[in-house]
């Protein structure tokens, strides 16, 4: 463990003041070398990598790829819910020291893990995601009531009127279009101020205006507050357009790998 690191089992509850929005501290968010992960065994298998990434704070980027390339994959391992293969180097900076993320795996410390992923990430799901039993307000406030932060504050008050939701408050997901049901979304996904925004296909599926509307907004609130956010997507053109960096999903080479397929994610740049 490198000096300064925070131990594994005292990752805590909460690393900073509720107070203090977690993605407004310094310093760049996520460092992480050779990060992967492998499905299945032997010749069927199939193998996503992350050889290099850095991802600094209130920048937004884009993981593009085809259909079963393995985007998911890289969200899930970049939200600490897939435990990444033996020998990844993965150092989180939301809390007061790095987190070793690599190491928390190899001690199976799923619970400062769940921690982590409570506090420091918000997720956007493709169509929503919304509790449908929850009116609008209360699925803003869900990260907030569990991490026991006051629901009602200046920061939902701000993500409320920027969405333009304010006149939605009381309904239910099920009354609102799919366009209103991702502000939602996004209001709810930085709610609690996190370090990290992670987005699964936020725009696909919506009409190409609503699409640029619901990623400018998703990235402007962003910056805004500091947070990082990584949209996976298959939509380039649009990725291009709003002129997101771009982790791009190459095959593998099956020379080095003949025995199993899968991509690498690069800078395309
Ligand atoms: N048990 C398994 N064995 C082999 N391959 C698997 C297994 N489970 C999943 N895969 C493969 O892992 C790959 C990565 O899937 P993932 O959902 O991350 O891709 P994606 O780029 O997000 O796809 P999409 O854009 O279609 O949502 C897919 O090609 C899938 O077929």
């Amino acid at each position: 463990m490198c000096p300064g690191m925070a131990p594994v089992d005292s990752v805590p509850a909460r690393a900073i003041s509720p107070d203090v929005p977690e993605a407004l501290t310094a310093g760049p968010l996520i460092e992480t070398t050779g990060l992967g992960y492998r499905y299945g065994h032997g010749g069927g298998s199939f193998e996503v990598r992350v050889p290099s990434l850095m991802i600094a704070r209130g920048e937004t980027l884009a993981l593009t790829g085809e259909s079963g390339s393995g985007k998911s994959t890289v969200l899930e391992l970049l939200g600490l819910a897939a435990p990444p293969l033996p020998g990844a180097h993965f150092l989180w900076h939301a809390a007061a020291a790095p987190v070793d993320v690599a190491a928390l795996w190899r001690a199976r410390a799923e619970g400062a893990l769940a921690r982590m992923r409570a506090r420091s990430i918000g997720f956007v799901m493709q169509t929503g995601g919304l509790l449908p039993f929850l009116t609008v307000r209360e699925n803003i406030g869900i990260n907030r009531r569990l991490l026991g932060l006051p629901v009602e504050d200046a920061r939902i008050a701000h993500l409320v009127a920027a969405l333009e939701i304010g006149a939605l408050l009381d309904r239910r997901p099920a009354q609102l279009s799919v366009g209103q049901q991702q502000r939602v979304a996004i209001g709810r996904a930085l709610a609690h101020g996190p370090a990290l925004v992670l987005a699964d296909e936020p725009s696909s599926a919506l009409d190409p205006r609503l699409a640029d509307r619901v990623l400018g907004l998703l990235r402007d609130l962003a910056v805004e507050s500091g947070a990082a956010v990584v949209i996976a997507t298959h939509e380039q053109g649009r990725v291009r357009a709003l002129g997101l960096r771009e982790i791009q999903a190459r095959p593998l080479d099956t020379l080095d790998t003949p025995e199993r397929l899968g991509y690498s994610f690069e800078d395309a740049r």
